[in-house]
């Protein structure tokens, strides 16, 4: 059995803002194993970043984790219980923030964003961000260090390791300064990276380059990842298994084969009509219709149900979770889920029920959907 490293359990993080509360985060669960990539996929205001920031505790004022438990390993990274006053407060095990931030500083889970600049420092060399990151965490000799520093850059393929060294972050293009930032990722051989579309401003081709890199880390070093994008392409080429989330909530999980191969929610299918294929010419490329709506205010029953080409009465209705639709008599099976109510695993009259307009169906970007948008769940 592989080992699970890292438990998500009906996590929610929300935002309390002047307009009301941005459900962000809504209830999410998933785990990942060992030597594992996890994708988060889904389109921009899903909730991808605030979950994988949640996952670290990462989230500031107004945002709050409001619910839901965390685990890395026998850590408990995020957790509440009822306090005697009865409202809920920090379980006892939960991580203080300081041996959190121990955890994270590189040795067990790395973090790599999107905007390398971000993450390095201007005023320094890449080479001394590096080594002193390494000095730091890894209890070496700052010549050591400085050894293993260039031996990672080569690892990332930076050539000519020992000159780059020396040059500061604006001296490398954006593709080889996102290596240098898997590079600090990998230095200190963290058993998690959580990546939030790392490849997301770089060209196609190097962020081919870049994905084929960590893939091939990843088998040298057995590294977990959770790998944020909005990009199936991405997926394809990556991840083990994936979550797809919509407006807060993952609406699908599976197995990479088993997303593309038996899709089982309409946002995935649409999701995946929208992505490009060596097949196809760009003009038969289908955008998914309509816009997300906004997370502070979700259309009741289904959130995609104001989008879904196969949305129904019942759909309106009902708000599904994820529920397992494979078939798991067979052990080898492995498990896919699915928040769709057409799924018989559902019951919830779908098939009763009498098809909704829906701009998705139409095609018209009109007020079809404004109706059924209203209220939350
Ligand atoms: N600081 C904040 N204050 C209020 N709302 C926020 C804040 N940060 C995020 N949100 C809201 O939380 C929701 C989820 O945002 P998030 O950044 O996680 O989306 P995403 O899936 O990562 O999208 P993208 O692909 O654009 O990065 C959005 O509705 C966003 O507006
Ligand atoms: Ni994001």
């Amino acid at each position: 059995m592989t080992e699970t490293i890292l438990q998500i359990d009906d996590l929610k993080t929300q935002f309390f803002t002047e307009e009301g509360v941005v459900r962000a985060v809504d209830g999410i669960s998933f785990d990942v194993n060992e030597g594992e990539i996890v994708g988060l996929v889904g389109e921009s205001g899903a909730g991808k970043s605030v979950a994988a920031q949640s996952i670290l505790r990462l989230i500031d004022h107004p945002g709050e984790i409001v619910g839901g438990e965390v685990r890395f390993r026998d850590d408990v990274l995020f957790g509440l219980e009822e306090g005697p006053d009865g409202d809920l407060q920090p379980r006892d095990e939960m991580l203080s923030n300081e041996d959190m931030r121990r955890r994270i500083r590189g040795t067990e889970i790395a973090i790599i964003f999107q905007d390398p600049m971000e993450s390095l420092n201007p005023v320094f060399t890449v080479g001394n961000q590096l080594r002193e990151f390494i000095e730091i965490n890894r209890n070496l000799s700052k010549e050591e260090a400085k050894e293993e520093a260039i031996h990672m850059l080569r690892e990332v393929g930076i050539p000519e390791p020992e000159a780059r060294y020396e040059n500061y972050p604006h001296q490398f293009s954006g593709g080889m300064r996102q290596r240098v930032l898997i590079a600090m990722a990998l230095a200190c051989e963290p058993s998690l990276i959580i990546a939030d579309e790392p490849t997301t401003a770089l060209d196609v081709t190097v962020e081919g380059q870049i994905l084929s890199l960590v893939d091939e880390l990843q088998d040298k070093y057995d590294t977990s990842f959770v790998w944020v994008t909005h990009d199936m392409g991405v997926v394809a080429e990556l991840c083990d298994r994936v979550n797809v989330m919509y407006l807060g909530e993952i609406v699908e999980q599976a197995t990479v084969d088993d997303l593309f191969y038996d899709t089982k929610h309409p946002y995935t299918e649409a999701l995946l009509n929208s992505m490009p294929r060596p097949d196809q010419t760009v003009h038969e490329l289908e955008p998914v219709k309509g816009v997300m709506p906004e997370a502070i205010d979700p259309p009741r029953g289904c959130r995609f149900h104001t989008r879904c080409p196969d949305a129904r009465e019942a759909c309106v209705e009902t708000h599904p979770t994820c529920r397992e639709v494979s078939d798991r008599d067979d052990p080898e099976t492995q498990s896919h889920r699915s928040a769709c109510i057409k799924h018989d695993e559902f019951d919830a009259g779908y098939w009763f029920s009498e098809p909704i307009e829906v701009q998705a169906k139409t095609g018209i970007s009109g007020d079809l959907v404004s109706d059924t948008s209203k209220g939350g769940d």
